[in-house]
């Protein structure tokens, strides 16, 4: 189901938490809204969902204007950072509950239940009770019982924001999958710029109740609309006045080292000459922590195990960079 938000506003007092927002999101996507705190992305989300109310502006789900239409009647599945389970039912109770007062018969409720914990991987714990889960099992339980009642939507607001970063990565490749299997419109309010890169088809990034950018994650990666959305998704060094990556500048021990392989990208930031401040293994790959000669700015490289071996870097030692590749900001 394709949802469309057009020219949304939403006020609290006179601060704007969606200013002017207009967003469409396609039929079977797998849609991150991101942004940092307070940018309005639960704002948005909510107002898709029809929990908030807008000051102006149409929410549409597959063409048809529900911008007054009750949240219970817009089709809509939820789950939030923290999920309120029912805490005196089981598992199976609580993903059966959305079926059971839809009044669904009861071979029907079985089946999709037993099917829906299959596919949540809670197959083995359905007579246990929300407070014997583990949080990441409790965000599963969540997901399958707002998949349950097969929504046209699904709303993900920080989802897996409560837990800890190994489990948020596994459940971030299950609900990727799951996505994959059941493509249901879906929509996800993160802050992690990692999070959507890695689960999300189409990203929009938001920032003071606008949106900067939307796009695919290797639009806004290597085509950032402007250097906000650059900076947001992910570390970002000024060199000579061109932002780059940690991962596009090169370290060399003399200046001709740094220039080997010389390109245009070389030629936007010149070379740089550096001091070492520290060298940071981080198992594949090495971070050098840096400091510009001239400006005295901390920046940092990250570049291959491989390279920093031969570079044998220490700290103190003076250095040359430059930009391997500067992303074309368009804006
Ligand atoms: N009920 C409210 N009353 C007053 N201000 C509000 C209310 N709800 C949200 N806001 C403000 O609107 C702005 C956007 O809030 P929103 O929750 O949409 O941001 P967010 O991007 O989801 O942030 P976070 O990642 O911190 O949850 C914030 O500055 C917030 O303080």
């Amino acid at each position: 189901m394709t949802i469309s938000v057009s020219r949304a506003n939403k006020r609290y007092g006179d601060f704007a938490a969606l200013d002017d927002v207009s967003l469409d999101i396609p039929a079977g996507s797998l849609t991150a809204l991101l942004g940092p705190s307070g940018s309005g992305k639960s704002t948005l989300l909510r107002s898709i969902a029809g929990l908030d109310s807008l000051d102006s502006g149409v929410v549409s789900i597959n063409g048809e204007d529900v911008t007054r239409v009750s949240p219970q009647n817009r089709d809509i599945g939820f789950v939030f950072q923290h999920y309120a389970a029912f805490k005196h039912m089981t598992v199976r109770e609580n993903v059966a509950f959305g079926l059971k007062i839809r009044k669904r018969p009861k071979a029907e409720v079985t089946r999709k239940v037993d099917e829906l914990l299959e596919v949540v991987g809670l197959a083995g714990f359905q007579t246990r009770y929300p407070a014997q889960l583990s949080g990441g099992q409790r965000q599963r339980m969540a997901l399958a019982r707002a998949l349950a009642v097969d929504p046209q939507v699904l709303l993900l607001d920080e989802p897996f924001g409560a837990l800890d970063a190994k489990v948020r990565e596994d459940l971030r490749k299950w609900l990727r999958r799951l996505h994959d299997d059941v493509h249901v419109t879906t929509v996800l309010v993160t802050h992690d710029q990692q999070e959507a890169l890695d689960v999300a088809d189409r990203i929009a990034v938001l920032n003071r109740g606008r949106i900067e950018q939307v796009g695919s994650p290797d639009d806004l990666y290597d085509r950032p609309a402007n250097e906000f959305v650059m900076g947001f998704l992910g570390s970002v060094a000024r060199l000579n006045g061109s932002l780059v990556r940690p991962h596009d500048i090169r370290v060399g021990r003399s200046p001709d080292l740094a220039l080997a392989g010389a390109d245009s990208a070389a030629a936007a930031t010149g070379v740089l000459k550096a001091t070492v401040a520290r060298v940071v293994h981080l198992g594949f790959e090495v971070r050098v922590e840096l400091v510009n000669a001239a400006t005295g700015d901390d920046f940092h490289a990250q570049i291959t195990r491989g390279d920093a071996e031969a570079l044998s870097l220490s700290d103190g030692d003076e250095v040359y960079v430059r930009a391997t590749r500067v992303p074309t900001i368009a804006g």
